[in-house]
């Protein structure tokens, strides 16, 4: 079977504060976009996984999808299959494209060889695999808290709006952004914040990772400047950066603006 593993964004980050077991607790909101790599699921005699389009570093042996796989053949008697991903999404990018591939490795393995797992048992496995795997199982905005593997519902919907995500190409591991960071606690509580209108976001949704990372990397300014002057309603770097994305009201040609670097644009749900 192929599925369609999409990015998410964040819409506002807050890093709280350190934890004992090393990460952090955070609260942001995620939001699924169309941006998408294609995975495809076949009975193999090995357990393989092929590559195409973007580069993933790293062994074959450490991709995400294998993980996924090797996670619940431990407790199912899984065939070997061949997994084909063809990655489109930028990597380390905030886009979570990694996770995505992660979580929908076990929901493709659950569906095609009818393992019956629930969605609260896909969310278990997933949280083994990455904090922000889970996320991908209901693949809806939610607002999440603690490691960023918590989430609850939010009356947030940003359907029919215009996206426009730029990747600046500039790697960065999600380890690098937290070692950056002075946690603390934020000034509004970021629900609060995301019930005003969207043009007043700018002002207190913030991505607490931005400040630090857009002076280490000049590029995420420029970008989200560049949203910003082209009329975005809200502009912002996703996760732990390093891709910025601006929402606007209506579709926008920026393609000659960002020449050369990886873009995607399409409609909110
Ligand atoms: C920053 C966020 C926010 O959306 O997303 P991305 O930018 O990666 O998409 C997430 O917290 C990333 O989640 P994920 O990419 O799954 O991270 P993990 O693999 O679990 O952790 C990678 C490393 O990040 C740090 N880490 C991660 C999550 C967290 N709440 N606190 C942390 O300190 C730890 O150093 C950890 O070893
Ligand atoms: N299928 C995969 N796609 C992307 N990254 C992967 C994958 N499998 C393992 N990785 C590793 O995960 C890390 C980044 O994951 P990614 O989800 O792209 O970052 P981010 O969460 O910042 O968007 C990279 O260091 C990469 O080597």
């Amino acid at each position: 079977m192929v599925v369609f593993p999409n990015a998410k964004i964040n819409i506002g980050l807050n890093i709280i504060g350190k934890r004992p077991d090393g990460f952090h607790n955070i609260s942001s909101c995620f939001y699924p976009i169309g941006w998408t790599d294609a995975l495809e699921v076949v009975p193999a005699e090995e357990l393989v996984c092929h590559v195409a389009g973007i580069d993933v570093p790293g062994a074959e042996g450490d991709n995400l999808c294998l993980k996924a796989y090797r996670l619940l053949a431990k407790d199912y008697p899984l065939p070997t299959v061949a997994l084909h991903l063809l990655k489109a999404l930028p990597i380390g990018a905030g886009l979570g494209g990694g996770s995505a591939d992660a979580t929908f490795t076990l929901m493709a393995l659950n569906q095609q060889f009818d393992l019956k797992l629930s969605e609260a048992q896909l969310a278990d496995y997933a949280r083994q695999l990455g904090s922000d795997c889970a996320f991908f199982v209901k693949n809806e905005p939610v607002y999440c808290y603690q490691k960023g593997d918590q989430f609850e519902p939010i009356a947030l919907s940003l359907a029919g709006k215009w996206i426009v995500v730029v990747n600046p190409g500039i790697h960065i591991s999600t380890a690098e952004a937290y070692a950056g960071i002075i946690a603390k606690e934020p000034a509004q509580d970021l629900r609060q914040s995301l019930i005003a209108p969207i043009e007043e976001w700018r002002y207190n949704v913030v991505n607490d990772f931005e400040g630090p990372l857009s002076a280490k990397y000049p590029a995420i300014g420029q970008i989200k400047n560049r949203l910003y002057e082209s009329g975005a309603l809200y502009a912002s770097m996703t996760g732990s950066g390093s891709t910025v994305y601006g929402i606007f009201d209506q579709e926008t040609d920026l393609m000659n603006s960002f020449v050369g670097l990886k873009q995607w644009h399409g409609v909110l749900k």
